[in-house]
């Protein structure tokens, strides 16, 4: 039986240097509110992407829909060639802006969890990250702080090799004179060949590490950009510009 390809299917064939992560007309409504609106995306294998908007932009909505946590989308995506699904997840390590994580457990058993479920979890290079967050592995989560916690969280999503990264405001709760210390923390051993895209509004923060950017807006994306080119175009930092575009 043949089957009509679908528009990615067509570009991919036309394309050959294809994208890592291609995303055509993606919609996803919450009720009658459309969160994501038709949106379309490509981002290439070995970038540091930044994620930017304001509130209720649709930035955790996509990046949920993109781990494949959240299914009821029209459009399509497609992740290293897979749609959302046992293939796509086995290649994306996603931290979610809410953790899921038990409380009464300590950090031990979290990366026991990770090591059985995840065939792609290094449990040496999550040890090692956590010495280097200073994070005991006895500890449990409900003893911890905010931003410990997030540290731990940093810790299972990059302890996997994976190909993509989807990192949901990962260093929010983290005071601004660690920030740079956690974001070390994410950046070390990843793969030049990994798509990490993060989303944030810690942008004077990131600037440095961010190769490129998708700003969003209402559930489109408004403007996306190497940041070098961005900053050279508008003789501004990335900052500014993010004032800018949002301002007017
Ligand atoms: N579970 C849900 N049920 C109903 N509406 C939702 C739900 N989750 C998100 N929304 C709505 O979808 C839109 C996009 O939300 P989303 O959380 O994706 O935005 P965001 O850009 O991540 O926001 P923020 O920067 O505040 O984290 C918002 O209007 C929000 O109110």
């Amino acid at each position: 039986m043949t089957t009509t390809p679908t528009a990615l299917e067509r570009e991919h064939e036309m394309s050959p240097d294809h994208a890592l992560l291609r995303i055509r007309g993606l919609t996803v409504h919450y009720g009658r509110r459309a969160a994501l609106d038709g949106l379309d995306l490509d981002l290439p294998a070995g970038q540091i992407v930044g994620l930017l908007g304001e509130n209720g932009c649709g930035k955790s909505t996509l990046l949920k829909t993109l781990a494949g946590v959240y299914a009821d989308y029209s459009g399509e995506i497609r992740v290293a060639g897979h749609s959302p699904g046992p293939e796509s997840k086995a290649i994306t390590s996603y931290l979610p802006d809410r953790s899921s994580l038990p409380d009464r457990a300590r950090v031990s058993y979290c990366l026991d969890l990770f090591e059985d479920f995840f065939a792609d979890f290094d449990r040496a290079k999550a040890s090692e990250l956590l010495a280097f967050f200073g994070l005991p592995e006895t500890m449990r989560l409900k003893e911890m702080s905010k931003g410990m916690r997030e540290k731990v969280q940093i810790t299972l999503a990059m302890a996997r090799e994976a190909q993509v990264y989807l990192l949901d405001e990962p260093i929010s709760g983290v005071d601004p004179a660690a920030r740079q210390g956690i974001l070390d923390g994410i950046l070390r051993n990843l793969n030049e060949d990994s798509l990490l895209l993060i989303a944030t509004h810690l942008i004077h923060d990131l600037e440095t590490a961010l190769d490129s950017v998708v700003m969003m807006r209402h559930g489109t994306v408004l403007l996306t950009g190497q940041v070098d080119d961005l900053r050279a175009e508008h003789q501004a930092s990335l900052d500014q510009i993010f004032r800018k575009v949002y301002g007017s």
